[in-house]
């Protein structure tokens, strides 16, 4: 649904963008992490065709995207990082003038139903300046669906909201991509990256890694198994570190975390050895690493694991 090769932008001589060829599948969320200034913003600009690229081209739905293309660039939905409005207009009539310009019948019945379904229909007709944050960015999201586009691109939506209103914002992205709608969402939010994204890019202007967050872990972490003792581990620690199959193994805590090539090969023997070897075992856990350690692994440039399967 939107496709880019090579796509790159230079401002002035900072390079934002350095040769981005990447895909979002019609239907799919694809979460766009990276640290600031690593180009995210750049990217959905590109992609709306408000700002040309150095070089590169962009398709959007099969199409080549240019900043003259306006037909296409109304099938695409943009909540931008920090949204303005009319503050001393309505909500309501805000997103009327909205459904003007963007040309889409009965304004005011679709600005009306859009609020309804955001949850702002009882403040309708309430000046925007008086609205909070988080009303706001369900007002901005509200904007971005006038037209019905197939395609959203959102920067950063719940950026600097309570945990509430955080909540209620990713339970609406939820809700439109369960409506098949192909989403861009860049976000510094990892626990949000992983639970609503199909796929997880990462960029640090140029393109690091794009994958499943499973398929990330076992590129960059691989498996792990923690095993808890009634006991000092550190007794057992050498036991471990001399079983074949066992990568490494540290101490954490009260718990040896060992890495491992086949938790489901190595685990039994691994245990049968610690048995012998007296160890009073309480748990046997496998380990995920989180998205965060995952992500600061690919940001710092560390190798994938060789064995990948
Ligand atoms: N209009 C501009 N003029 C000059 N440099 C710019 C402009 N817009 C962005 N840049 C530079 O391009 C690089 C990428 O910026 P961009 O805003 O795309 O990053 P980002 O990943 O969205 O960052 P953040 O997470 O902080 O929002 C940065 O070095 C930034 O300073």
């Amino acid at each position: 649904m939107i496709r880019t090769e090579d796509l790159t932008r230079r401002y002035n001589g900072t390079l934002a963008l350095d040769r981005l060829t990447m895909e979002v599948r019609e239907g799919e969320l694809l979460a766009l992490l990276g640290p600031n200034g690593a180009g995210k913003t750049t990217t959905l600009r590109l992609l709306l065709g408000l700002i040309s690229p150095t070089s590169g081209r962009i398709w959007i739905a099969g199409e080549p995207m240019t900043p003259a293309r306006h037909d296409l660039r109304r099938r695409i939905g943009y909540l931008p990082e920090t949204p303005g409005f009319w503050e001393r207009l309505s909500a309501l009539q805000n997103l009327e003038i909205y459904a003007r310009l963007y040309g889409v019948p009965d304004p005011r019945r679709r600005a009306m139903a859009l609020l309804e379904t955001f949850g702002l229909a009882e403040r309708a007709r309430e000046a925007v300046a008086t609205f909070s944050k988080g009303m706001r960015q369900r007002l901005a999201l509200a904007r971005a669906l006038l037209p019905h586009p197939p395609i959203l691109l959102l920067d950063e939506p719940t950026a600097g909201l309570d945990p509430e209103a955080a909540r209620e914002v990713r339970e609406l992205l939820q809700r439109l991509k369960g409506e098949g709608r192909t989403i861009l969402l860049c976000t510094h939010d990892l626990e949000e990256a992983e639970r609503l994204g199909d796929r997880v890019a990462i960029l640090r202007t140029r393109l690091l890694a794009l994958d499943t967050p499973a398929r990330l872990r076992a590129r960059w972490s691989g498996a792990a198994v923690a095993i808890e003792v009634a006991d000092d581990p550190a007794r057992y620690l050498p036991v471990v570190q001399s079983q074949p199959g066992v990568q490494t193994a540290r101490l954490q805590g009260a718990r040896i975390e060992a890495r491992v090539t086949d938790p489901r090969a190595v685990t039994p023997h691994l245990v049968r050895r610690l048995v012998e070897a007296g160890a009073p075992i309480l748990r046997v856990t496998p380990v995920e690493a989180s998205l965060e350690e995952i992500y600061l692994r690919i940001v710092r440039g560390e190798p994938e694991l060789p064995d990948t399967p």
